[in-house]
């Protein structure tokens, strides 16, 4: 149960992208970043996700920065984010080995080693003559996390298929179960359905609605402010990277107080 935070956070590359940007999100909650393209949403999402450390302002997780704490914290704090991209970014390999690619990441060192030891006795053992394969050291399991986060986006099917050979929605559901499978505190979302047609979205928003019960904080960065209506308690409106209106959903849409805001989430301002 995390409490996520930004405190006039600014972020730019030669110039600012995100300006003096303030929210919090409680446990729980869905923050909808809506905005017009190229307004700063990815950039937000990636400070938020401590890719990128922030110019100015400071970014909270449970009261923390994670930037003046120690590396070794930060990793830690790290680790209770998932962040789900854009452009999906499935790795070569099975749609099993993508969803548990960030439970292995986090295994220790240790674990690792051990693992490594397993499979090559394994593999010396099993290239004897008569002993089948698996059966010195059992197969090597997919983790229950992750077969359990592709079951909650509807892919269990799929585990032993090439992620390679996913449509543009199956890919986009795998690459959140990657993300669900590690038990993250905090969920940040790219876009999570863009391109994707109106099942494949419901399948999505429904698993965000979960991950939310289940007291997972969720940012959803969505160009669809119908998606934002559906799913979000709060909204937050970003326009040139600054953060011109937020607050609770059915507020900032029936009744903003910035003027540009009220066109936006009108239709009225066209970018
Ligand atoms: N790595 C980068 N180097 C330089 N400029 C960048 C970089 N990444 C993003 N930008 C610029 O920062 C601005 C904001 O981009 P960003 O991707 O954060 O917006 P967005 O709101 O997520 O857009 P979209 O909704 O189209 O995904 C854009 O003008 C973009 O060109």
């Amino acid at each position: 149960m995390t409490r996520l935070e930004a405190d006039g956070l600014s972020y730019g590359y030669s110039e600012a992208v995100v300006e003096d940007v303030s929210f919090a999100a409680a446990p729980g909650e869905v923050l909808a970043l809506i905005g017009p393209s190229g307004t700063g949403k990815t950039t937000l999402l990636r400070t938020l996700a401590l890719f990128d450390r922030p110019d100015a302002g400071t970014v909270r997780i449970d009261g923390r920065d994670p930037w003046t704490t120690s590396d070794d914290e930060r990793i830690a704090l790290r680790r209770r984010l998932g962040m789900v991209f854009q452009d999906r970014s499935l790795f070569t390999g099975s749609v099993a080995f993508n969803a548990a690619y960030g439970l292995r990441v986090r295994r220790s060192r240790l674990q690792r080693g051990r693992e490594r030891l397993f499979s090559s006795v394994r593999w010396a053992l099993e290239t004897l003559p008569g002993v089948p394969a698996g059966s010195v050291l059992g197969d090597r399991a997919v983790p229950d996390a992750a077969l359990e986060a592709l079951d909650a986006v509807g892919m269990l099917w799929a585990g032993d298929r090439p992620a390679r050979s996913l449509s543009a929605g199956e890919a986009q559901r795998v690459a959140f179960a990657r993300a669900l499978a590690t038990d993250p505190a905090v969920l940040l979302l790219d876009e999570p359905t863009s391109n994707l047609d109106p099942r494949n979205t419901a399948l999505i928003e429904a698993a965000i609605e979960r991950a939310s019960a289940r007291g997972i904080t969720v940012v959803l960065a969505t160009h669809d402010m119908q998606q934002a209506r559906r799913v979000a308690d709060s909204v937050a409106v970003l326009l040139d990277g600054q953060c011109i209106e937020h607050g609770p959903r059915d507020r900032v849409f029936e009744d903003p107080e910035d003027e540009r805001a009220a066109k936006f989430v009108a239709g009225e301002l066209v970018y």
